[in-house]
């Protein structure tokens, strides 16, 4: 028997490539053409498009890409166990499937997406999937190489990603540089049922679309702001960006917040204002002063 797009059911697919999931490398598959399907929707239309995606495993999710119209899609797997199942893929989609056998974490796909459009989307492994958003949040130039991510994660860390301070207790570095950087919306769940194996927890489909003109700010100077204002996200910001500075109250009073203010209650704008303020401080080798 064969799945819609020709190519054999993936329950199959696994059995014969002896592609049992293994817990270490987050391996939850899908293995529902229709739900990879609504996945690859929600990032499309993909004529024209590159789409780089992280862990292909036994290809469910890559099928879907290349069945709705992908130009040519990247899959990054560290998982050898998986290329022989993601051959036959590429042997049904010929040109149109480069399968990369690395480490996501430690590849740079711009070398293969070319100067079209490029897309990410992907069902991460949950123990690298923050890490790697971050690293594509980060670097110094922007709008960056992809024009939109499609990614899934779980519901937890979807919520983190589009939290503001409306939503204090999820509200953290995450949310900040993804607000900061990119607008970001929760698409749909996911049950854990649909994932062989089921994962204790729900997942969440995210769309990340890049800012055009975020407000300009130093990603690493912001990453460093948070990282304290965060670190001790109970305390007050006098008290924790001591870890960055001994001026912290004229910083706070510089960037116009609040003596006894939280990070938690500190919009996107707020802690650029004390990423810029921290960054001249420190080029000027100076004391902030506070505003007149
Ligand atoms: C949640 S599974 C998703 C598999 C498939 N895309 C699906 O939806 O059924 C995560 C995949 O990422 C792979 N993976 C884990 N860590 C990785 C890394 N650092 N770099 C590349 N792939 C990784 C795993 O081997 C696994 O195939």
């Amino acid at each position: 028997m064969t799945a819609s797009d020709g190519l054999p059911p993936l329950r199959d697919v696994v059995a014969r490539h002896g592609l049992e999931p293994k817990k270490a490398l987050g391996q939850n598959f899908l293995y529902d053409l229709n739900l990879t399907g609504r996945i690859a929707r929600a990032a499309g239309p993909l004529e024209g498009v590159t789409v780089v995606e992280v862990g292909p495993g036994p290809g469910g999710l890559t099928r879907a890409l290349l069945a709705e119209g992908a130009a040519r899609v990247v899959a990054i797997e560290r998982d050898p166990r998986a290329l022989p199942a993601l051959a036959e893929i590429a042997a049904h989609y010929p040109g149109r499937l480069h399968v990369v056998d690395a480490d996501a974490l430690a590849f740079d796909p711009r070398q293969l997406v070319g100067s079209g459009p490029a897309r990410i989307v992907a069902n991460l492994p949950y123990n690298v999937g923050t890490a790697l958003l971050t690293g594509w949040l980060d670097g110094e130039v922007w709008p960056p190489w992809w024009d939109q991510a499609v990614l899934m994660f779980q519901r937890e860390v979807a919520e983190r990603i589009v939290a503001g301070p409306e939503t204090r207790a999820d509200y953290g570095r995450l949310g900040v540089l993804c607000g900061w950087r990119t607008e970001a919306d929760i698409l749909f769940d996911v049950s854990p049922s649909a994932f062989v194996p089921p994962p204790k927890v729900t997942s969440s489909v995210v769309r990340l679309v890049p800012r055009a003109q975020p407000l300009p700010c130093r990603a690493k100077a912001l990453e460093a702001v948070t990282r304290a204002a965060f670190g001790q996200r109970r305390k007050m910001l006098r008290q924790s960006l001591k870890a960055l500075t001994p001026d912290a109250g004229a910083l706070l009073a510089a960037a116009r917040l609040s003596e006894t203010a939280r990070a938690e209650e500190v919009p996107v704008a707020g802690f650029v204002d004390l990423a810029n303020l921290w960054d001249a401080h420190r080029n000027a080798g100076t004391a902030v002063t506070a505003p007149a």
